[in-house]
Parts: C-alpha cells; sequence; structure tokens
C-alpha cells in the first residue's frame, strides 16, 4: 500500500489563509504517488517520506506564491496572474502544486531535460489538470523566442543554479510589472549584492527577499521577489550556457 499524504489542514490555514479541497489533496496525493513510481525509473527526488514531501515539495512550492492567496482580511495580493512559468521544473515542482492550487492560472513547465517533461507529460491527464503547459528547452532559448518572451506574469525557479543565473532565465521571460520568485535555501550577502547588480542589467529591481522557517522541520528557507521594472536588453539572456559559464 503506498503512504499517505498528511492533511495539515491547520497549516495551509494558518500560512496561506488556505485548505485544498477534497479534489486538491486527492491531487496531491496522486502526484506523490506518481512521483513515488516515476522514481523507479529516473531520478526525480531524493524526498520520498510522506511528510517530508508535503513539506519540502508541497508546502514550500505554495509559501513561494503566498501573494496568490488570500490575506486573513480576504484582500488578495496579486490578482492579474494568469500566466506563469515554471524554469527547470524537473518533477515539476513548484508548477504541479501551483496549478492543482491556483486553478485559474495557466502554467507552464520548462525543462531542458526530455526524460522529465515525457514524464510530466504521462502525469497530467491523471492528475486531471488542464491548466498546465510542457516545454522542452532550455532557458536561454525560450527567452529569446518571441512567443515566450515578455509574455508572463509570473516566473518560478527553485533549485536551477545561483541567484544571477535564475535571474537572467526569468527576467527576459516577464511582462513588465512582472514578478520572478527564486526558491533558496540560503541566501548570503555576498549573493544580495551580486544580485542587485545583475538585475539592473536585466530591467529587474529585487522587491523582497522573505525568510521564513518550514512549519514542521523549522529549517530556513528564503524566497527571492524580482520586479520587472524595464524592458530587458535584447542581448539577454546570453546563449545557452553563458549565464551558468560567467554570471551576471
Ligand atoms: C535540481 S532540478 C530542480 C527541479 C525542481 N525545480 C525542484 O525544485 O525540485 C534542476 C532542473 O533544472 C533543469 N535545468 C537546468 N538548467 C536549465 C536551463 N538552462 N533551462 C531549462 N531547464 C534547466 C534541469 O534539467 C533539472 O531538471
Amino acid at each position: 500500500m503506498l503512504p499517505s499524504l498528511p492533511q495539515m489542514n491547520e497549516i495551509w490555514q494558518q500560512t496561506l489563509n488556505w485548505q485544498p479541497t477534497q479534489k486538491q489533496q486527492e491531487q496531491f496525493q496522486r502526484f506523490y504517488e506518481l512521483i513515488l513510481d516515476g522514481n523507479r525509473q529516473m531520478n526525480l527526488t531524493r524526498i520520498t517520506e510522506p511528510v517530508e514531501f508535503w513539506e519540502k515539495h508541497l508546502w514550500d512550492s505554495l509559501r513561494g506564491v503566498a501573494l496568490l492567496f488570500c490575506s486573513a482580511d480576504g484582500e488578495t495580493f496579486q490578482r492579474n496572474v494568469s500566466t506563469v512559468i515554471d524554469i527547470g521544473t524537473g518533477a515539476g515542482i513548484p508548477g504541479i502544486p501551483l496549478a492543482i492550487a491556483v486553478t485559474d492560472s495557466v502554467v507552464t513547465l520548462l525543462d531542458s531535460t526530455r526524460k522529465k517533461i515525457n514524464f510530466i507529460d504521462t502525469i497530467l491527464t491523471r492528475l486531471e489538470l488542464d491548466n498546465v503547459k510542457t516545454i522542452t528547452s532550455r532557458a536561454e532559448e525560450i527567452g529569446q523566442d518571441p512567443q515566450h518572451r515578455q509574455t508572463y506574469d509570473l516566473a518560478l525557479v527553485r533549485a536551477v543554479g545561483t541567484v544571477t543565473v535564475c535571474a537572467e532565465y526569468a527576467l527576459p521571460l516577464l511582462k513588465q510589472n512582472g514578478l520572478a520568485v527564486i526558491y533558496r535555501g540560503n541566501c548570503t550577502k555576498e549573493e544580495t549584492t551580486s544580485l542587485e547588480n545583475a538585475v539592473q542589467q536585466l530591467g529587474g529591481a529585487v522587491e523582497s527577499i522573505e525568510q521564513f522557517t518550514t512549519p514542521l522541520s523549522q529549517s530556513i528557507r528564503h524566497c527571492i521577489y524580482l520586479r520587472k521594472v524595464a524592458t530587458t536588453p535584447a542581448k539577454f539572456p546570453r546563449a545557452a550556457g553563458v549565464p551558468t559559464q560567467k554570471p551576471l
């Protein structure tokens, strides 16, 4: 018998002022089971224990986009988030938890590894998700493709590279005033300084850096929020591999 994810409704309520419906809870469970199953063929995640999966994958994914949920006084912080891209999605994290929770957003999952996108394509129907699109490509390539460049309201990047690399991947894809969320464990002063310099070149600004503690293991996490404040110069993103080899 496959292990069951915990419900954790109280924690969802306290941290996001939101609780999954029965259907969403079932979708989270199915996502978890499909990942455990997929893990037998390829390396999708090392986090397989149900409580840890809930906290490190599901809760962490949605905590980073807390601004999409209603605050305690009923206000939604940011309403116009219809197009979302998850850059370097791997097994669909954080994009699939977001697509399950926020059904009126269309979430594009991007990864350069065809095997991972093929896996996601096979699970989307079983998750009953019709608000998800997938692309096998590199962020450097679609960032220069007019069909994608400057078309997204929100870009998410988790565990893909250094903060400046993530900024170079995300900012070209955002519409004016769009928001990038870079999920991090740590965030050092040196990283913040190099990030400030990089985002200026990319037409962005560091809006905020949030530190928070995870609700069960009490680990420290950071989310860096970048706002697109100007057009990104045409030379960014640079050719495939250059952002990592020569970070801004
Ligand atoms: C460590 S995994 C993180 C997966 C997921 N975001 C998570 O948090 O579990 C990094 C993923 O980014 C993808 N990736 C790395 N560089 C990329 C690029 N330039 N464009 C698109 N995907 C990239 C890799 O193929 C890999 O699946």
